[in-house]
């Protein structure tokens, strides 16, 4: 069963994360599948703009603690760095739509997307450290110069959650409406989108973030060699091991 739902229509790719049972947390099969999505949409000339989402409840619980437990190399073959190579590449443009909990990496992808709408109901968190691991996806380098070195490290080390308002002070967010009005404002924003010349738009996500995807690569690179000895530490593995004792 896939947990990652596609709908295509009116130039629109949504992609929705559908594990509520699990609060949306990704599998190894999840970032296979969501990888697949962002293919999809970069082929497909009829897709103009693609959107990530969970429902109103939950956007992600971030990275399938099982499968953290389970080990393995981070290697560029890796499902989930495949998923960021295909992310930090993605050329059209990318939204999320978030609410509830958006967690890890529920939360760092939002730095890759293009534009961030969020329900008053999120939380967002980093809880890295408290996983005894270390910050992914570019978010030490991203998140600094969103808010400053400070406010990044205490949102990347101390890794306390935080609410849409915050969020949208750090400029990881456009916009705050309520959970009942966010399916609504994250479809007519796509739907602009959708409708402006697609040459137009293409370039100018280029001119944005082009410039930047080297060294974006490159940090995700450098994260992952800590990430890796980190997640098989004695330390981390008991306390994600704790996570399912509750
Ligand atoms: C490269 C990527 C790095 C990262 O993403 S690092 C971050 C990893 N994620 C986390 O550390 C978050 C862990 N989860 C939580 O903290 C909490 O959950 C939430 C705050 C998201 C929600 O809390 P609540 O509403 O109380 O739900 P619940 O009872 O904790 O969870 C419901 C069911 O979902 C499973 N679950 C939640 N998160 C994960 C996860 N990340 N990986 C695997 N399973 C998860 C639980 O175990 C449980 O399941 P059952 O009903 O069978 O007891």
């Amino acid at each position: 069963m896939s947990f990652i739902n596609t709908q295509n229509s009116n130039g629109v790719l949504t992609i929705t994360i559908d594990r509520l049972a699990q609060k949306n947390a990704l599998s190894l099969e999840m970032y296979k599948d969501l990888t697949s999505a962002l293919m999809m949409a970069e082929k497909d000339d009829t897709i103009k703009v693609a959107v990530i989402k969970g429902d109103t409840t939950c956007f992600t619980a971030g990275n399938d603690l099982n499968d953290f437990l389970k080990g393995g190399s981070l290697t560029e073959a890796h499902p989930t760095v495949i998923f960021l190579r295909a992310l930090v590449s993605f050329s059209k443009p990318l939204i999320a739509s978030v609410a509830g909990p958006a967690i890890g990496i529920g939360t760092t992808l939002l730095m890759h997307c293009d534009l961030v709408y969020s329900a008053d109901n999120a939380v967002f968190q980093l809880p890295f450290s408290k996983l005894g691991l270390c910050p992914e996806a570019a978010s030490s380098a991203i998140l600094p110069k969103l808010t400053g070195r400070v406010k990044a490290f205490e949102l990347l080390v101390l890794g306390n959650k935080f609410n849409a308002d915050d969020a949208l002070q750090f400029g990881l967010v456009n916009d705050v409406v309520s959970p009942e009005e966010l399916n609504e404002k994250v479809e007519s924003v796509a739907l602009q989108i959708a409708q402006l010349p697609t040459l137009s738009v293409r370039a100018s996500k280029g001119l944005i973030i082009d410039s930047q995807k080297e060294s974006i690569n490159e940090v995700i690179s450098h994260e992952l060699k800590y990430f890796e000895q980190l997640l098989g530490s004695d330390e981390c593995k008991a306390i994600i091991a704790g996570f399912f004792k509750r």
